[in-house]
């Protein structure tokens, strides 16, 4: 079954691992309701940055006054007063566009970083409260790429794209001011390759339809999402494929995935090529336009001078447009992967956490008794039965084993103990307390979990510990190592209990992270222990180790136990059989043995592989 860090983490219910539909709501909007307080500075950056719009066309005014100036008294240059006072007042304003732009990107940038922690956080949060059984169907990779993707993703938008994109989007508007000051002839020309490279974007972006650019970005991300999961699992695989001789195609799931993005990309750059050709040649053509009609209105115009004055500003005003109407495409294309970001966040964050009872409502375990009466349950998405009408009883104190064949449904019957899944039907207790009506916090601190292959975190051996309790003095944590028996592992590392795990030169064998996280479930001292394979992985020098860090681990506790090795199940006060998601058989050791049934089976043959050994040339014989 699926392992979980530290001793215990919850799960539950049928809606686990189910996502709810995106809802349509304002992406900018959506993320600045994480800023918290610091939404001000978003506005503010916003506000700035509109400021800062303005003040751009301000010294290309200047500049046309400027040079109006001095047409108007040429030749002689030195009338023209009042042309060196706008000369300056194009610096000014120029200088002065900086620091607005400056402050801009201050303001947001500080919003932006704690929009990015606070998404994070909340994230990290939920994903500590979802089912279970979400882990087993989404990979590490996709988790990380969600998690940290959308967080960095967003982080760049509010910190650079929303102030350009509030700015760019501000520029038309003053520009359409600006545009009908002189000649609204002209104006309105300069205008024109503007509103064709906008419906030009609107084609290439703005359609939400399946045949849109909108859905073609969705496809995209997602694709490349797949690739990075598919690699993830690719490197993670290395090994088997080195050992197996195979070729990375027989990896057809990452040699898909890989296809599948590049065709993705593909098909989008192919989607984007004849929209994007009409918006580049509508953003680079306003000179085109403006010079044949400047000519034709300059045969017609009464005061020609005056008219190639106005006509030199809109010269001026149509160099601007390229950069303006770059700037907003690129600002437009950020909000399209924000937007695609926030979905997939919501794909975390929609995932039904664990029902928690209402504090009026709540139930304490009385002891540290475990009960099953008429349990079903079906994994989601399958259909046959995992269990079916399970009853059991482990009275507090005893020490109770699940044995059956693979498959059988033991390490499910276990993990709706801690409530990694709720029952379909029947009832779990605790205590004699229905578990979902006890506080998630209270059943997990009754219940100490350890998985035959338990992760340690890439912290200190100490701070593995600890997470088991983490108020526990220095002096528990080393007497819970101690009664791990971890000193030698502490006494081969220079750095002992501050020895960082997984740093260079610091390698841990299977037998060795399972003492470390018994330690852990030592610490924590939890009344009920459900051990699923524990000794799994143990070499025979580690196994005689840890039976002995399990006896410490179990004394005087209420434990149940799931065991292949049958030799560590006789002494158990009960034994259950699980065969097909049912009990089949119970009773003692001897009791099970003497019914001759498939338990009595099992022994003789565990019996019987325990007397093999290997002879030379590698045969085994009885
Ligand atoms: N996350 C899951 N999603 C869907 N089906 C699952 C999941 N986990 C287990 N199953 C299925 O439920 C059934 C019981 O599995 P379970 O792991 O409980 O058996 P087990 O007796 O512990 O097996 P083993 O001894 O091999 O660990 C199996 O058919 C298994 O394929």
């Amino acid at each position: 079954m699926t392992r979980e860090d530290g001793t215990l983490t919850a799960g539950v219910g049928k809606d686990v691992g189910k996502e709810g539909p995106a809802k349509k709501k304002n992406a900018i909007l959506e993320l600045l309701g994480f800023a918290g307080k610091r939404r001000v500075l978003a506005y503010a950056g916003c506000g700035l940055s509109v400021l800062n719009a303005a003040l751009a066309v301000m010294p290309l005014v200047c500049v046309w006054f400027v040079v109006r100036d001095l047409v108007l008294v040429y030749p002689n240059w030195s009338e023209a007063s009042s042309a060196a006072m706008w000369a300056v007042l194009a610096v000014a304003f120029a200088v002065l566009g900086i620091i607005v732009y400056f402050g801009a990107l201050m303001a947001s940038h500080l919003a932006a970083f704690r929009i990015a922690a606070n998404m994070r956080k909340a994230m990290v949060r939920h994903v500590a409260r979802i089912p279970m059984g979400y882990f087993s169907v989404h990979s590490s990779g996709e988790m990380r790429r969600v998690i940290d993707g959308c967080a960095g993703q967003t982080e760049d938008l509010i910190a650079h794209k929303l102030p350009d994109f509030v700015g760019s989007f501000a520029t038309p508007v003053i520009f359409f001011v600006v545009a009908f000051l002189f000649d609204w002839r002209m104006g309105l020309l300069c205008l024109v390759p503007i509103a064709v490279s906008f419906a030009a974007m609107w084609w290439m972006m703005g359609r939400e339809d399946a045949k849109g650019g909108r859905h073609f970005m969705e496809l995209y991300q997602a694709a490349l999402m797949r690739m990075s999961a598919a690699a993830t699992e690719y490197v993670r695989g290395i090994p088997v494929v080195k050992v197996f001789q195979q070729t990375v195609f027989s990896f057809k799931a990452f040699h898909e995935a890989v296809i599948d993005y590049r065709d993705m990309a593909t098909n989008y750059t192919e989607y984007c090529r004849r929209p994007q050709v009409v918006q580049l040649v509508a953003i680079n053509s306003t000179f085109a336009v403006l010079v044949p009609a400047g000519i034709a209105l300059a045969a017609v115009a009464p005061d020609f001078p005056a008219f190639l004055i106005d006509f030199l500003f809109y010269a001026f005003f149509s160099a601007m447009t390229t950069t303006m109407m770059s700037k907003v495409m690129y600002s437009s294309e950020a909000v399209m992967i924000a937007e695609d970001a926030l979905r997939r966040m919501n794909t975390i964050m929609e995932v039904a956490p664990i029902d928690e009872v209402e504090p009026a409502e709540a139930l304490h375990p009385k002891e540290a008794s475990i009960e099953l009466a008429g349990v079903s349950f079906s994994y989601p998405g399958s259909r046959e039965p995992a269990l079916c009408n399970v009853s059991l009883s482990v009275p507090a104190g005893a020490t109770v084993a699940l044995v059956g064949p693979s498959g059988g449904g033991k390490s499910t019957l276990a993990s709706l103990v801690p409530r990694f899944w709720d029952a379909d039907e029947g009832v779990v207790l605790v205590g004699g307390a229905d578990v979902r009506c006890i506080p998630v916090e209270e059943l997990m601190g009754a219940v100490s979990f350890v998985f035959q292959d338990d992760r340690l975190f890439k912290r200190s051996l100490a701070d593995n510990v600890r997470a088991g309790r983490p108020d526990a003095s220095d002096a528990e944590v080393l007497a819970a190592l101690n009664a791990a028996q971890c000193d030698d592992i502490i006494a081969k590392f220079p750095d002992g209990v501050n020895t960082v795990v997984g740093k260079a030169g610091v390698y841990l064998s299977g037998g060795e992270r399972q003492r470390i996280a018994l330690a852990r479930a030592i610490l924590k001292d939890a009344p009920i222990v459900v051990l699923d394979e524990a000794t799994a992985f143990a070499d025979p020098e580690n196994e005689a180790l840890i039976q002995a860090a399990l006896a410490t681990l179990c004394e005087d506790k209420t434990v149940l136990m799931i065991a292949h090795r049958l030799s560590t199940v006789a002494n158990a006060d009960r034994i259950f059989v699980i065969d097909r998601g049912s009990v089949v058989e119970q009773g003692t050791h001897e009791e099970l043995v003497a019914q001759g049934g498939l338990y009595a089976r099992m022994w003789r043959d565990y019996r019987t592989s325990a007397m093999w050994r290997i002879e030379g040339g590698g045969s085994r014989v009885a």
